[in-house]
């Protein structure tokens, strides 16, 4: 290196001429520039990081074989009707009687078989956590769509529900839909 003129070398990806193993991953695509001084050989370092994650969206625009991962693939938003939005759910949910149950057996002890029987669209229950939902009428309030709750109904979608969104509370949300314990 001529003295005072600084000198840039940039690192390639680590191949079997590079006995050193100074191309590492960690390396690769940082720029090493030496900049010489009267004292001493400072080093220093500059470094563009190549992109470690895919943008998949981005791919699959450019090539549609590209698949969703797993977690893009759960992902189903549906879009509510006009007035079904979570504010108006909790609104509903108030001025309307959800359980739909004999108030007197409130609160039931419910069997599986018992549950088996609520498995539709018009008379929807669920258990979630050991505690049961009549779920009807929020079927149209879920943001997931009333179909996925339907086939989930009629049993235990604790497990389900975990999967999809175990940051969703639930037991806030269908307070007003408790209607027993599962037995
Ligand atoms: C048990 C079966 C259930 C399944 C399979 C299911 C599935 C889904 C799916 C696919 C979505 C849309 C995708 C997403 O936002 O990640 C969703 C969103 C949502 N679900 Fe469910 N769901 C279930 C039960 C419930 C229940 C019982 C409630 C009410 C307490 C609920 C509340 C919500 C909420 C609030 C969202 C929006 C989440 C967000 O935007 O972050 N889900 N659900």
């Amino acid at each position: 290196m001529a003295p005072g003129v600084p000198s840039i070398k940039i690192i390639e990806p680590k191949s079997s001429a590079d006995p050193d193993g100074e191309e590492s991953r960690d390396n690769f695509g940082k720029v090493k520039f030496a900049v010489p001084s009267k004292s001493s050989k400072r080093v220093g370092h500059m470094s563009f990081a190549p992109p470690l994650a895919v943008d998949r969206g981005q791919d699959r625009l450019a090539n549609p074989s590209v698949r969703a991962s797993p977690v893009e693939r759960r992902r189903k938003k549906v879009a509510l009707k006009p007035g079904h939005s979570a504010v108006d759910w909790e609104r509903s949910k108030k001025n309307e009687d959800v359980r739909k149950i004999d108030p007197s057996s409130f609160p039931m002890r419910i069997t599986k078989a018992q549950l088996k029987q609520h498995h539709s669209g018009k008379d929807c229950w669920i258990s979630l956590g050991g505690k049961v939902y009549n779920i009807t009428n929020y079927l149209d309030y879920h943001p997931g769509g009333r179909e996925i709750l339907v086939d989930n109904s009629g049993a235990d979608g604790t497990m389900m529900f975990q999967r999809y969104h175990p940051w969703v509370s639930f037991e806030k949300i269908l307070d007003a839909c408790f209607i027993g314990f599962l037995v």
